[in-house]
């Protein structure tokens, strides 16, 4: 299901003292089957962006095409359950609104309140324990007795229990140490290639948009900046240091070697690409060096 934002623009509060514009005629699409990493500024509309791609905010002008779904300044707010099953959305800090007495009911409760009966709710909530890689013996625990990671996975779990095409994810590993990021990007990773669910992603961690997303989509100022592959955005590091974004560990450990006479033809994106770049360019190097 694509996800097409066409001349919308976003303005908050419109008429009063704050007044602020969220975005500023943005087109652009979300394929269908994508990892997109959305980056920007803080202020960028990172956030506005993300609540119009479930329709929790409507465009002040414009439409946004979600599958087959126009989403209008008109569109009323009921009938918005489709929408809303479809396109799952993981805020900032998900665990701090689990709030049933166990883990099962609480993945559950999305499902139940959209319908379904109960015992089928319960019995995807196992299947989604198991799909974000929690312990079975969770299950009957208190959310609020697991870790902050494992925590998160059950929030994750309630959303995904949706069973939904698109999962919309706000800095989803802020906070978490170095063990818990890794194995939550892996958990993306897999439902990406495994189910073929779109991912759409805000992130501040260049080094997650350069290993995961095939997509990206650069805010500034509520307007769209550029859109393309991670390979294009990291084509210019001088425009992306210019729009106070960083780079990849790996690019710009590439830009120093460049410095020390390295020549790449393309900029390597990840560690596997650079380790293969330099065991292809060392060897040459120490050739030149004997001479
Ligand atoms: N409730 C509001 N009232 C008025 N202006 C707002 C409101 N919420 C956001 N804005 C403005 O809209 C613009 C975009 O904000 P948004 O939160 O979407 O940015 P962001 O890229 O998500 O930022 P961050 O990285 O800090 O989360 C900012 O200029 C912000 O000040």
């Amino acid at each position: 299901m694509d996800i097409t934002f066409k001349n919308v623009s976003y303005t908050y509060q419109p008429g009063t003292p704050f007044q602020g514009i969220g975005l500023e005629n943005i087109n652009v699409t979300i394929p269908s089957g994508s990892y997109t990493a959305l980056i920007g500024h803080t202020g960028s509309g990172k956030s506005t962006l993300l609540q119009h791609l479930n329709a929790l905010l409507k465009p002040t002008s414009g439409v946004v095409q979600i599958g087959e779904r126009e989403i209008t300044p008109e569109t009323n707010n009921k009938n918005l359950k489709a929408v809303r099953q479809k396109v799952g959305m993981v805020f900032q800090f998900p665990e701090s609104q689990l709030f049933e007495s166990t883990v099962q009911k609480d993945i559950a409760f999305g499902p139940q309140n959209f319908g379904v009966p109960e015992a089928e709710a319960l019995e995807r909530a196992k299947e989604m324990i198991e799909l974000v890689g929690l312990p079975a013996n969770v299950i009957d625990k208190s959310p609020f007795d697991l870790s902050g990671g494992q925590m998160r996975r059950v929030a994750i779990a309630g959303v995904l229990a949706m069973k939904p095409e698109v999962l919309v994810l706000d800095e989803p590993t802020a906070g978490l140490d170095p063990v818990g990021r890794r194995e939550m990007m892996a958990l993306f990773e897999k439902l990406h290639s495994e189910q073929g669910m779109t991912i759409v992603m805000v992130t501040h961690q260049m080094d997650d948009v350069a290993n995961y997303a095939d997509n990206v989509i650069v805010l500034e100022h509520g307007k769209l900046a550029k859109t393309g592959a991670p390979r294009e955005i990291f084509a210019d590091p001088d425009w992306l240091t210019e729009k106070q974004l960083g780079l990849p560990t790996t690019t710009q450990f590439a830009q120093a070697l460049m410095r020390q006479g390295f020549v790449f033809d393309q900029v390597p994106l990840t560690e596997h690409e650079l380790a293969a770049l330099l065991a292809e360019q060392l060897p040459k190097k120490a050739g030149i060096g004997h001479e």
